[in-house]
């Protein structure tokens, strides 16, 4: 499920959960689009803050629900709609931002992170690739040497390498969520910020997939 609470400053709180990693189950992903979908909707919401129950935002898809067919909706659309929102949206990020989780967090239009939260995409691990967007946003956000190096080792990076990185904009160690929501504050009512395009041409030991 994903909770949905108005906070001071014209903003949506958006919070996912379900314990204990708020991992992106059927429920949550549809908690996500509802919620979403009522922030958008309401012409008194100017941005919104987006974050995980008990200080933990999000440890990716379900592993749950691996042994089954995937049910309800999927997250490649969940996400873009996301990114393609007109409002601000900033994760805010405690705990973990794991695979999926972090694919949520690289799909909004900016990141706060505590300072004791570990982000990764740990796919490789369980013998898969990130599939929720994360092969193409990471890529535009840090460069594609970085972001290989992350998707093909799984390693889990601290908020502070994320911030040298520039997978997050912003680190605290104060409430993330505060943090956030200050931030939204100030966005709101500027263009959503938007993913510069693929730097593949300048990737010189890439050349063998240079596009002409
Ligand atoms: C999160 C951790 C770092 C926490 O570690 P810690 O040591 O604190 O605690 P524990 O490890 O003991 O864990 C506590 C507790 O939490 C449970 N848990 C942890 N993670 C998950 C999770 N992801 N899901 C569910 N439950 C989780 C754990 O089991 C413990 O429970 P317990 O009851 O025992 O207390 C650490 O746990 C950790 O590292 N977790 C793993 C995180 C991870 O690997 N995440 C990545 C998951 S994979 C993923 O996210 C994939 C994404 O890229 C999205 C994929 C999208 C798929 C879309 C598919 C579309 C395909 C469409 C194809 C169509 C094809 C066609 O039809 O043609």
């Amino acid at each position: 499920m994903a909770r949905y609470t108005r906070i001071p400053g014209s903003l949506a709180l958006i919070t996912l959960t379900n314990p204990p990693v708020n991992a992106l189950s059927v429920a949550v992903r549809q908690g996500i689009i509802d919620t979403m979908s009522r922030a958008l909707s309401d012409p008194e919401v100017k941005g919104v803050v987006l974050c995980g129950e008990n200080r933990k935002f999000c440890g990716g898809a379900d592993i749950r629900e691996f042994a089954g067919p995937m049910k309800g909706p999927h997250l490649v659309p969940t996400f873009d709609s996301i990114e393609a929102a007109e409002k601000p949206v900033v994760a805010a990020i405690e705990g973990v931002a794991l695979g999926g989780g972090l694919e949520l967090a690289l799909a909004c239009h900016y990141r706060i992170a505590h300072v004791k939260a570990r982000l990764g995409l740990p796919e490789v691990t369980l013998g898969l690739l990130p599939a929720a967007g994360g092969t193409q946003r990471l890529p535009r956000l840090i460069g594609v040497p970085a972001a290989l190096d992350l998707i093909t080792t799984g390693r889990h990076v601290s908020a502070q390498e994320a911030l040298k990185l520039g997978i997050v904009d912003r680190v605290t160690d104060g409430d993330a969520r505060e943090v956030a929501a200050e931030l939204a504050r100030s966005v709101s009512g500027q263009a959503s910020r938007t993913l510069p395009p693929l730097p593949v041409l300048r990737v010189a030991h890439l050349s063998p997939f240079r596009l002409n």
